[in-house]
């Protein structure tokens, strides 16, 4: 049926799902090796257009840098193969997940003669943190796990093995009945969420904080702060945010491809702002909703069509 995904891109081949395997032991499972993207393709008014897809491929070739892994196809080829995806499994939304990974040959921490995996997977993904939790907003913590230093292990890389950080931090929380954490740097500044960039509005001004505070540099972060200019806040996109000051916060929203624009209503046992989702919040939320489902149409260049 419309909905149904059967069909992963692997190596260069259109595989079945079930076929798309790999070796026990492969070098990216037993090492966290991998460079990932996840991107959203979105039904929009003129169709469906993959949102920010040249900024989501830039980053993933990118993000092989520190690891000198070198990504065996072009931009090009991973881009139609993506749109050739979505079209064979006629997907008019879907969240798109692009892997590269150290494949099968030896092990040992060298990858040496290992060579690289590229896969691609599409599959329909709704709100990453609940449908209600776009409108209510979310209860996080802040986590007991600090996030690893960008000194320690480039955080401006998508990279497989730093996940399991991110498993610690946000297990934790959904163990306390929370829906997220927060994760604070080694410096016990606020960094990001588990698999979201973080938002504080203050006196009607947004800060977010910068690459120095060991974050992933956002593509939704990067937007957000776009639109809000473009509506006239004042935007600190290299803000160093303590503790302290997610307590006191008129409004906290998280942003990502998964997680799109989501309020955050509690912080630990404090309630943010009004306890729910706040106006600027929603403002920009709205104009997030407004661009990727092109009710307005600036930023094409934003959009890559099926
Ligand atoms: C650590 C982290 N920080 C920030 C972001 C937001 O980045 P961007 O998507 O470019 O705005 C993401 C994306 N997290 C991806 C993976 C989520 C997952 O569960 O896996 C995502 O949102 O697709 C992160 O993983």
């Amino acid at each position: 049926d419309e909905m149904d995904v059967d069909t992963i891109w692997q190596n260069g081949e259109f595989v079945d799902w079930e076929d798309a395997t790999t070796h026990v032991l492969t070098h990216g499972l037993h090492y966290g090796t991998g460079v990932f993207e996840g991107a959203r393709a979105y039904n929009t008014e003129e169709g469906t257009a993959i949102f920010r897809w040249e900024e989501h491929l830039d980053r993933l070739y990118a993000s092989g840098k520190p690891y000198e892994m070198e990504i065996p196809f072009t931009k090009e080829e991973l881009s139609e193969a993506t749109l050739e995806l979505l079209r064979r499994q006629d997907l008019k939304s879907a969240y798109i997940r692009p892997i590269a990974y150290y494949g099968y040959d030896s092990l040992g921490v060298s990858p040496r003669d290992c060579p690289t995996d590229v896969a691609i997977a599409c599959w329909p993904w709704g709100a990453y943190l609940g449908e209600e939790a776009l409108e209510n907003g979310i209860k996080v913590m802040v986590s007991s796990w600090r996030k690893h230093s960008s000194s320690q292990i480039p955080t401006n890389a998508k990279t497989t093995g730093l996940y399991v950080n991110s498993l610690l931090a946000g297990e934790e929380a959904r163990r306390n009945g929370c829906a997220e954490a927060i994760v604070l740097n080694k410096e016990g500044n606020v960094a990001e969420g588990p698999g979201e960039n973080i938002f504080l509005v203050r006196d009607g001004e947004i800060f977010t904080p910068g690459l120095s505070q060991s974050i992933l540099d956002g593509i939704t972060r990067d937007t957000v702060i776009t639109l809000a200019r473009e509506m006239g806040y004042t935007v600190h996109d290299q803000a160093v945010i303590s503790r302290g000051e997610l307590h006191t916060a008129d409004e906290l929203f998280f942003t990502g491809s998964a997680a799109e624009v989501t309020p955050i209503r509690q912080v630990d046992n404090v309630e943010i702002g009004s306890g729910s989702r706040g106006p600027v919040t929603e403002d920009l939320q709205t104009a997030f909703f407004d661009l990727v489902e092109r009710r307005t149409d600036d930023h094409d260049e934003w959009f890559t069509y099926v």
